[in-house]
């Protein structure tokens, strides 16, 4: 089962976005339409709401007046909490109740205007957000669902910024064309991307990143951001340290387009009872990878016996290749990724040296990635002495 958490402002046109998935076979939990289940005439969520606007937000039937509440609720930020704290708490227990009935190889679509000002990103396997520019938003919202201009400017005020939601998009689909073109771009990503997902975290199968360089790209470091809180909320307080480490942690080098995250945790029996989670979580273990080359001093050969063991895993999902490596705090392995960062995060030149290693390595790997890895561990060893001295230099 993977979890798709969808959402969008108002308007953006998620209803389009979900229909599709739901054609093609996804489970649907539909937050809006929960939002009126838990205050239906009869419930306790209703019976809250009347006490804290007031019975004028009830129709003569007895039923909601929702153009009534909203124009109460969207006043002032005061009004729209007090709104929230009756319903998203029921809302949030539906959900629960629903996701426990998911069938085994769902692909649960999580359909959440809220998701990003709930801050429940990392709760996903994958985000997708729809966007369309604000004006346009409201000119459907005005012209083709006949709501009011300034409810839904007042919405929009409510919620986040495109900005905040970009920062968490995984996806994002732009609406700005026709629904027909929005519902092939959706139906694409289910088809090429959400349906091997999901296969691969039931099958524990980590989808390879490309052995290729690519020039450095500045969204590589909100790609990493995204994975850390996603691996945040899957290991909790297992881990003391979660760091975004390799080339793609380093502003201006080539890399590989894979994101590698250092996971730090207290003993490798720990990282042993994180391999299940990590898998459901979309982070298949790689068996048989049990530590990190020891680095020797080619200068004196001698080599640093510290513990070099880590666990290795990977990312089942087909759009985003991950290398996650759980090391023990404290361990020179786990203290070398991060050195090795910041020391070619600070020093232009040995991020150049480091670059053409790494162009030398492609060519002799010939395809190969462990014959890449191997070609690049001599520059490693003489890199960890330089690092010793720039460590020593900068904590002095
Ligand atoms: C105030 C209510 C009755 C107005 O009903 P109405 O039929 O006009 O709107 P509907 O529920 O269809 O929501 C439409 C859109 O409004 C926006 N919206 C709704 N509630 C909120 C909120 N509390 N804060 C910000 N935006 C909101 C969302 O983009 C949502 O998709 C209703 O929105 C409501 O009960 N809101 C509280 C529950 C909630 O937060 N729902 C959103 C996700 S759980
Ligand atoms: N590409 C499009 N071109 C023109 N109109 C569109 C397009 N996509 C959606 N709409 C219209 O814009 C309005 C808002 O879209 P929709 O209801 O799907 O948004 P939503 O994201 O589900 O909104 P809400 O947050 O209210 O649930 C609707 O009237 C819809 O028919």
């Amino acid at each position: 089962m993977i979890r798709v958490g969808l959402s969008g402002g108002i308007g953006a046109g998620k209803s389009t976005v979900a229909t599709t998935f739901v054609e093609r076979g996804g489970y649907h939990i539909d937050a809006d339409k929960i939002a009126r289940e838990v205050v239906e005439p009869g419930t306790p969520g209703l019976a809250s709401l009347v006490e804290a606007f007031g019975d004028d937000i009830l129709a003569d039937d007895g039923a909601l007046d929702r153009p009534a509440l909203a124009a109460k609720a969207f006043r002032d930020e005061e009004s729209r909490q007090k709104l929230n704290s009756i319903t998203h708490p029921l809302v949030g227990a539906r959900t629960q109740e629903l996701l426990a009935a998911a069938p085994v190889g769902s692909v649960v679509v999580q359909d959440i205007p809220l998701l990003v000002e709930g801050n429940m990103a990392p709760f996903f396997h994958l985000v997708v957000i729809v966007g369309v520019d604000e004006e346009l938003r409201v000119q459907r919202l005005t012209e083709l669902r006949g709501m009011p201009e300034d409810d839904a400017r007042a919405r929009i005020r409510a919620q986040a910024t495109d900005e905040q939601r970009r920062a968490v998009a995984d996806v994002w689909l732009d609406n700005s064309g026709t629904p027909e073109e929005l519902a092939a771009a959706a139906a694409e990503l289910w088809d090429e991307r959400l349906v091997p997902y999901e296969a691969n975290v039931r099958s524990r199968t980590i989808v390879p990143g490309p052995l290729a360089l690519v020039e450095p790209d500045p969204a590589w470091a909100q790609a990493g951001a995204r994975v850390m809180n996603r691996l945040w909320a899957i290991v909790g307080d297992k881990a003391s340290a979660i760091d975004h480490i390799g080339s793609t942690a380093v502003p201006g080098l080539v890399a590989k387009p894979t994101i590698d995250i250092q996971v730090t945790v207290a003993g490798l029996d720990i990282a042993d009872g994180l391999a299940d989670v990590l898998a459901d979580g979309g982070f298949p273990r790689a068996p048989g990878i049990e530590g990190d080359n020891p680095k020797a001093d080619p200068a004196t050969g001698s080599v640093d016996r510290g513990d070099w063991g880590k666990r290795f895993h990977g990312s089942a999902d087909p759009g985003r290749p991950v290398n996650v490596h759980l090391r023990v705090a404290g361990s020179p392995g786990a203290r070398f990724a991060v050195d090795f960062r910041d020391w070619l995060r600070d020093d232009p030149a040995a991020r150049e040296e480091y670059a053409g290693v790494k162009r030398t390595a492609l060519t002799a790997a010939d395809g190969d990635i462990d014959r890449y890895v191997a070609a690049k561990e001599p520059w490693f060893d003489q890199a960890y002495r330089r690092i010793a001295a720039w460590r020593t230099n900068r904590d002095s």
